[in-house]
């Protein structure tokens, strides 16, 4: 997968060069590329945004730069492109997004900054390929840059090869299939007993069949405390197969 991120901060994605995806892009399995915002300026003072038309606080990011930088990264690769506008007015991103994301060859990232971009950016730009704005969150960053992290690695982490484990990201939260869309557990490792708490006997049992049942029990536990409306879908989700049944 190839992977654009354009930017007026590109040193906010020194991180991808660390652990799993540095590893991945070593390996050729991910193609990273930085691309700042700036270059695709031609005035003294490199601008990239002004006042919002209309009236209203802080300012908007110029479409000019925006559409060279869309041109020129989309330009040299005919694999087709599919932008992603991390926003707050954005979709929910989440970890179906995720697995269809990682079935992408290209993904490009528009990291906005102020009060957003120029929404004529993303009008033109989907005549000529996919446009997602997409939201990690009800809340409001600073720019796209931290939210083009989160969706970089989500997405990177469910490409073959790049996991040591495969195992593990099929078992994770939100993972489909054994768990459904419960959340995950508690989970430990040796040594046995610290600091006077016991890791819970039946995971030392030997008996996957107690194993698999208390695991499940914890996860609806974990699942009724933290995210009870998840549960609500579940049984909604059960009494319709149910119903497609009878
Ligand atoms: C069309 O897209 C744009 O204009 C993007 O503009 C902005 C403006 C401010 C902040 C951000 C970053 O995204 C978030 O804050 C965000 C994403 N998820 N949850 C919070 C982006």
């Amino acid at each position: 997968m190839r992977i654009d991120i354009i930017t007026i901060f590109p040193d906010y994605f020194v991180p991808l060069e660390l652990s799993l995806i540095g590893k991945a892009r070593e390996a050729g399995i991910l193609d990273v590329r930085l691309h700042d915002l700036r270059s695709w300026t031609h005035d003294r003072h490199n601008t990239v945004d002004d006042t919002p038309y209309g009236g209203g606080p802080g300012m908007v990011m110029k479409p000019e730069p925006w559409g060279e930088a869309l041109d020129a990264v989309t330009a040299d690769d005919p694999a087709p492109a599919r932008l992603i506008l991390p926003t707050p007015s954005g979709t929910p991103f989440t970890q179906e997004h995720a697995k269809r994301l990682s079935q992408q060859p290209r993904l490009v990232f528009a990291c906005g900054r102020y009060e957003g971009i120029d929404a004529r950016v993303a009008a033109d730009a989907a005549e000529r390929m996919p446009v997602e704005e997409l939201s990690i969150g009800d809340y409001v960053l600073a720019g796209g840059e931290a939210a083009t992290l989160v969706v970089v690695e989500t997405v990177s982490r469910l490409l073959p090869g790049v996991l040591g484990n495969a195992e593990s990201a099929v078992q994770d939260s939100f993972a489909s299939g054994a768990m459904e869309n419960l959340l995950e557990g508690p989970v430990y490792t040796k040594p046995a007993r610290w600091r006077d708490q016991e890791v819970p006997p039946v995971l030392l049992s030997g008996d996957h069949g107690a194993v698999d049942r208390w695991r499940r029990h914890e996860a609806l536990r974990k699942t009724a405390r933290n995210r009870p409306e998840l549960l609500r879908e579940l049984a909604a989700q059960r009494l319709e197969s149910m119903d497609r049944r009878d």
